[in-house]
């Protein structure tokens, strides 16, 4: 490629030991028509291609964790959770980002769709890396994914809702760019929309669906009327702030363990023809693999 007012002097070759470093001395010409010269160092490992699997009916992301040795030497513990990606080694990328998926992932995905390129580092590497989305179903894994053992690629497979994600961005848990890249594009074909779910049952059983509920994007309310310890309701029926409750709330999860007011909730949400969850996993974003 030539852009009129670039001259490249000289290249200097620093270290092909497994990729490409060179040194670059070009004259630039600036914008007030003066030339002025430079020395760049120049990365060169090939491009890339990279890709987010999603499933929209439940919810989920596959991704992958990997130890990444430039990571651990600028202050991570070197386990990056990312989306599948590999550099193409001539293949073109299409068909480079179905095998990386599937050697990665285990994952053999039927239509996968390009959304663009990028440079991620342009001003010292050369990679061009081609975005990619494709959606999975559960029977198109083919195999256990994890890597070439023979390249020390042990690569993590995680299934992962949305939403939690979505959230593992926020809190610095997914520090990779393209997959951040990934994920938000991913906003605009899966939206995440939280349910509000009455959950129903033993004290302990509401408690741990709750949790697993907040993860997955969803707000859980639980049916319980809450009270200190040793103390009497007194301000509110326990039976008419649960059906206040759900007459408010998307859905009723009846969580495990005896519970009269959980019984008569769920004849209740029946009576009202609204959706009753008794298992977590019937729940969008809930398929998933914990990390
Ligand atoms: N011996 C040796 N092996 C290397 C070296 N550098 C890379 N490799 C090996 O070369 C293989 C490259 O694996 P890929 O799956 O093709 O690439 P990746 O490392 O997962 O991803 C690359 O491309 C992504 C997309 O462009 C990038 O996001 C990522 O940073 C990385 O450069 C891996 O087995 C890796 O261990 C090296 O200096 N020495
Ligand atoms: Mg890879």
């Amino acid at each position: 490629m030539s852009t009129p007012n670039v001259r490249i002097l000289k290249q200097h070759l620093l270290s092909d030991n497994w990729y490409v470093l060179k040194k670059i001395d070009f004259q630039l010409q600036r914008r007030d028509g003066s030339w002025q010269a430079q020395t760049r160092e120049v990365y060169d490992r090939g491009n890339g291609a990279t890709i987010i699997l999603y499933n929209r009916a439940k919810g989920t992301v596959i991704l992958t964790r990997q130890f990444r040795i430039p990571a651990f030497l600028n202050e991570h513990d070197g386990y990056l959770i990312e989306a599948a990606a590999g550099l193409l080694d001539n293949a073109s990328p299409e068909e480079r980002i179905r095998l990386e998926a599937e050697e990665e992932t285990g994952y053999r995905v039927r239509s996968v769709r390009k959304l663009f390129e990028a440079f991620m580092s342009p001003g010292s590497v050369t990679e061009r890396v081609h975005f990619f989305v494709g959606e999975y179903q559960p029977e198109d894994r083919v195999a256990e994914g994890g890597g070439l053992a023979e390249e020390g690629e042990d690569i993590e497979v995680l299934e992962l809702p949305f939403a939690e994600a979505l959230a593992m961005v926020d809190d610095g848990r997914i520090m990779d760019g393209k997959t951040i890249i990934l994920l938000q594009y991913l906003k605009t074909l899966m939206p995440v929309a939280p349910l509000m779910i009455l959950i129903a049952g033993a004290q302990n059983a509401m408690q741990s669906c709750a949790t697993r509920l907040l993860q997955a994007g969803h707000l859980p309310v639980t049916a319980s009327w809450p009270t200190q310890a040793g103390e009497e309701d007194s301000t509110m029926d326990t039976e008419r702030y649960g059906q206040l409750l759900l007459s408010r709330c998307d859905a009723l999860l009846r969580a495990a363990g005896s519970s009269g007011q959980a019984d008569r909730l769920v004849a209740l949400a029946q009576e009202k023809g609204m959706r009753v969850y008794r298992e977590l996993d019937e729940i969008i974003g809930m398929q998933a693999a914990r990390v």
